[in-house]
């Protein structure tokens, strides 16, 4: 049987881009190869983190091939704009995806079985349909929030938000009775953003849902234990989570990622290996928030009122000069390899603006959270961190809307002397690996008994072409078939 090849589509953003390279690299253990789209622009931010060795390909020595499509916008655009550049990809990505389907087959033989695509990219599905290959979608938030999605017209019904998505008024409200509740802040693309870019985002989420009607293969980064409820409301979402690099008892987080835009500086490796166990304050917001200058002083001010040591990223985009304010007991890195340092023992704590990537990194290493939710879903993951899960602290904002030196140092010396709290991370920290080990239950979500064997096909639907739509036998001739589809 020839080896399939899944072709993987995330969002251009980091908190996208990162679990679906994992996915890719269990998908690889388990036989496939991969070809992994990013568009021109994150394409060589990716190479340029890796000194620019891709290693291999699906004709090299690795089974996951690096590739690149154009985002459809012009030389002088934006790209850090996200918004731009995803409303771009809407529009034009489909087209592109059909046209790299195409040239793989042509220039290097390759044939792509299955499209596994970002929710946000859904109309990566409507080509994989169009071309008769299965299409799998892979949710990168909460399974919290596609249940939100999923309810919209729910919530429109209910007079919870008007039909452009915006809430009517401020109130909490329950997806169903078990569910956590919600309040409309938790409404993630109304959060953080004015109302006319929550309508856009709005309208593309509403013509994302439609689409992904189109495959039945719904996968996110989460666990049975972690979303009970949400997991139940959107049954046919399969969590395959904590999606983590590779971990070895020794020597901490082994495996290299193909995925990160900038290059991670393992100094603060070293730096944490000199610092006690449990004493280092982790600070990281992800990789899109912005302070201000006023906010940013206080964040430095408060981690030196603690008199502890932190480790703190400050990303070059961020526009705030760190180096003012060090003191003696930080450090500071431009990126870090966080699921290294989130796996350090000498990590105390992890101030967080609450990505949900950074919430299931933090839980899965059993780290006590302080929550700085910034935009979004971050808001929602805040509360299920301290409501819910009771693992971390939020941050009370002074009465010029900001979050002071004191309060950092006041919630600090809290969460680092709760025992509850610490508690309830290693048990979580626990439960939630249980579920990549063997027979675990994400572990069984992601073998053969499930999407690899999905993707790679089962019971009359061909190991080659993989169609769900055409099935055939074992002993026919896919690859032409499919050609002849293509063609
Ligand atoms: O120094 C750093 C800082 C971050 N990371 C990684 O970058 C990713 C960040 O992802 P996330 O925590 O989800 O934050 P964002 O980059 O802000 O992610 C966006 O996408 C997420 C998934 O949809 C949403 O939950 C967030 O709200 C949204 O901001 C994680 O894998 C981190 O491990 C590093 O490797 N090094």
């Amino acid at each position: 049987m020839s080896v399939p090849t899944v072709l993987v589509l995330p969002l251009p953003a980091q908190g996208h881009v990162n679990p679906m390279m994992i996915f890719s690299q269990r998908l690889a253990e388990n036989g496939c190869n991969v070809i992994f789209v990013n568009t021109e622009f994150i394409h060589k931010k990716v190479l340029s983190s890796m000194g620019n060795q891709e290693g291999g390909g699906v004709n090299g020595e690795s089974p996951i091939k690096l590739v690149s499509i154009p985002d459809g916008l012009g030389p002088d655009a934006d790209r850090n704009n996200l918004w731009e550049v995803s409303d771009s990809l809407m529009k034009n990505m489909p087209a592109m995806l059909e046209k790299l389907i195409e040239d793989l087959r042509l220039k290097d033989g390759i044939i792509v079985s299955c499209v596994v695509a970002d929710s946000a990219m859904a109309g990566a599905l409507k080509i994989a349909s169009k071309i008769g290959i299965k299409g799998v979608v892979f949710y990168p938030a909460s399974a919290a929030m596609l249940a939100l999605q999923c309810s919209i017209p729910k919530l429109i019904d209910d007079g919870i938000i008007n039909s452009n998505g915006l809430p009517n008024t401020q109130k909490t409200f329950q997806l169903s009775a078990s569910f956590p509740h919600m309040d409309t802040g938790s409404i993630w693309w109304a959060k953080g953003v004015d109302s006319v870019l929550g309508n856009v985002m709005f309208n593309n989420i509403v013509h994302a849902m439609q689409t992904l009607e189109l495959t039945e293969w719904w996968l996110c980064n989460s666990t049975p234990d972690l979303e009970p409820q949400a997991l139940s409301y959107v049954p046919k979402l399969l969590p395959i989570g904590p999606l983590l690099r590779r971990y070895d008892d020794n020597q901490g987080v082994t495996e290299r990622s193909l995925g990160q835009f900038l290059e991670e500086d393992l100094s603060c490796i070293n730096w944490l290996d000199q610092q006690p166990h449990t004493s280092v304050i982790y600070v990281a917001f992800g990789s899109l928030t912005h302070f201000d200058k006023k906010q940013f002083t206080e964040v430095a001010l408060g981690l030196e009122l603690t008199n502890r040591p932190f480790l703190w990223v400050v990303r070059q985009d961020s526009n705030c000069n760190p180096h003012e304010f060090k003191g003696n007991q930080g450090k500071i890195v431009k990126w870090a390899s966080q699921q290294k340092v989130l796996s350090h023992p000498a990590i105390a704590c992890f101030v967080s603006h609450c990505g949900w990537n950074s919430t299931i990194e933090g839980l899965s290493n059993g780290v006590p959270f302080l929550c700085w939710p910034c935009f979004g879903d971050q808001f929602f993951n805040k509360t299920y961190i301290c409501d819910e899960l009771k693992v971390g602290l939020g941050f009370d904002l002074d009465e010029n809307e900001l979050i002071s030196r004191e309060e950092i140092k006041v919630k600090v010396d809290k969460v680092l002397s709760d025992e509850n709290i610490r508690s309830n991370a290693h048990v979580l920290k626990e439960k939630m690996l249980n579920n990549i080990k063997d027979g675990g239950r994400s572990r069984e979500n992601l073998n053969k008994n499930y999407n690899t064997d999905q993707i790679i096909g089962q019971d009359g639907c061909c190991s080659n072409c993989a169609s769900f739509t055409m099935p055939c036998s074992r002993t026919c001739q896919p690859n032409d078939d499919l050609v002849s589809k293509i063609g």
